[in-house]
């Protein structure tokens, strides 16, 4: 029986948070990678999820946009809410939910289209654009958050898989920007990228936080220690310690987050 959640008052939500979790659990097949996990994530801030290889991170992030349906194997329990509303409703289209709860991986994944097309393949699926100028507002407004418009906007004919690494990772923020989601899902997004990429990523999140629920997995710590104001350390699947990020890093509660902090494991 793992020990229970060391939950600080810091993270505890008065007006009601974005997304709640309620005693999920997930098995691929046989095997349990996440176990009884409750957590409450704020519109308002970046919340990072940290903890050593394999502690069942970005195998919870999945839960939260349903990534984990597309895995035959997975199972997922417990309770997942948007807003108050279950995320595994069968009434629930997911098709719309993952426009609410965006996406961005590990390594960039644009789509083999142009960049102009990258961005409004989601809108237009969606019906958000009735009009050639509407979807060329949309375009512009989501790669200007994305850090991306002055570097492409003479170029947005040329295939988003032409360009750096970096650029490619802020094309799939853009992407996910454009259908106006309320949460965005970020597992790993700068393992692939080298430290000037990486640093502009992190400037960009910084940028979009307050205007969506943000969520990263890392296993950097300096990485979560730079963009987030909220940390959840996760270890063999448990929500070890959820709190404000300061407090993690400097005043750890539970002897398990303690010693991943001060590298006595992981
Ligand atoms: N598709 C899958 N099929 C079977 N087992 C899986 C699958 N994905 C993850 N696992 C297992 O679930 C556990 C948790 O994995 P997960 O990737 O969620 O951890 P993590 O903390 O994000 O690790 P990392 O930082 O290495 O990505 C691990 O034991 C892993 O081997």
């Amino acid at each position: 029986m793992p020990d229970a959640t060391v939950v600080h008052d810091e993270v505890v939500m008065a007006d009601g948070a974005k997304m709640t979790a309620r005693d999920v659990d997930v098995f691929y097949g046989e095997k349990q990678a996440v176990d009884k996990v409750s957590i409450d994530v704020d519109s308002h801030y970046v919340t990072a999820f940290i903890g050593p290889s394999g502690c069942g991170k970005s195998t919870f992030l999945r839960c939260f946009n349903r990534m984990n349906d597309t895995i035959d194997i997975a199972r997922v329990g417990g309770r997942i809410e948007l807003d108050g509303k279950d995320i595994y409703d069968p009434k629930m289209d997911v098709v719309q939910l993952r426009a609410r709860v965006g996406m961005v991986f590990q390594k960039p994944n644009p789509f083999p289209k142009s960049i102009y097309e990258n961005i409004a393949y989601g809108p237009r699926i969606h019906g958000l654009a009735s009009a050639k100028a509407d979807m060329d507002e949309i375009v512009e407004r989501s790669l200007t958050r994305a850090g991306l418009w002055n570097e492409v906007k003479d170029r947005l004919d040329e295939s988003g898989t032409a360009m750096s690494g970096g650029q490619q990772q802020r094309l799939c923020i853009a992407r996910a920007i454009a259908v106006d989601p309320e949460v965005i899902l970020m597992d790993e997004p700068c393992s692939a990228l080298d430290p000037i990429a990486t640093a502009r990523i992190e400037e960009l999140i910084d940028d979009l936080r307050g205007n969506y629920a943000i969520v990263i997995v890392t296993h950097n710590m300096q990485q979560a220690a730079r963009v987030s104001q909220r940390t959840a350390f996760f270890h063999l699947g448990n929500l070890v310690e959820y709190g404000g990020t300061e407090a993690i890093f400097t005043n750890p509660r539970a002897d398990r987050t303690r010693d991943y902090i001060t590298g006595r494991f992981g």
